[in-house]
């Protein structure tokens, strides 16, 4: 028998989170339960992986992506961090740019571009965005999906609307996405799938 997934729209998984602070975790334990999971999966996976490309954003998913830097750059991998907005602006992303080791590369995109990378994860945006991407980003996005390395989303891939399902132009083009928590309602419409690839649900505690 076929379970259907859960699906959470963007509301229901912030009220979801705000559950689980109240019930004794933390943001910060979420976020750090997200890029660990989300760690261990990404090295299960039969895949080369010494060289590690992670495009952040500035908002939590950004920060889930600096945890996933940490905790892969502890785990031997060379590591280069891209800030595509150029900053941080939530306290947790702040966070763990700050607990980033002196291992790992912090370079802007532009730059980054240029070298060969294994593993690209997309940690621009999640559940917060919303709209059309700047062209920057479209020129951004657009060069990773002409690589031949694996493509990971995290939680959805960028320029998608998790909600509406609406797919910006040069939406970041996934292999594979991990989703924390549960689906939400763009994970289900096969045009967003298509941009997902392999779907993967993580537990992240809540
Ligand atoms: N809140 C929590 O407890 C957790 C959040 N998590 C992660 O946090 C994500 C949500 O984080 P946020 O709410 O910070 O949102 P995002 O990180 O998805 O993005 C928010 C940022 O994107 C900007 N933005 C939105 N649309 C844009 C556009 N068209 N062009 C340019 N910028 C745009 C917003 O102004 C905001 O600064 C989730 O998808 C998940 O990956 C996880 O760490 C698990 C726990
Ligand atoms: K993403």
């Amino acid at each position: 028998m076929h379970t259907q997934p859960t699906v959470l729209s963007i509301t229901q998984t912030r009220a979801a989170e705000q559950a689980a602070v109240d019930a004794g975790s933390s943001f910060a334990q979420l976020m750090e339960t997200a890029g660990t999971a989300a760690t261990q999966a990404l090295l299960q996976r039969p895949a080369n992986l010494q060289r590690v490309w992670i495009l952040c954003g500035k908002g939590n998913n950004g920060g889930d992506g600096l945890v996933m830097a940490r905790l892969l750059a502890q785990a031997g991998i060379h590591v280069t961090v891209s800030l595509v907005q150029d900053t941080v602006s939530t306290d947790l992303a702040a966070q763990n740019l700050a607990a980033l080791p002196a291992s790992v590369v912090v370079q802007a995109a532009a730059l980054a571009v240029l070298a060969e990378y294994d593993c690209i994860i997309d940690a621009v945006f999640g559940i917060g965005f919303d709209g059309e991407l700047s062209a920057d980003l479209q020129a951004l996005l657009h060069a990773c999906s002409q690589r031949p390395a694996l493509r990971v989303a995290l939680d959805i891939p960028s320029g998608i609307n998790a909600d509406s399902g609406h797919i910006a132009a040069h939406s970041f083009q996934a292999d594979v996405c991990y989703v924390f928590h549960s689906f939400k309602p763009a994970h289900t419409m096969p045009a967003v799938q298509k941009y997902c690839g392999e779907i993967e649900v993580l537990d992240i505690g809540m």
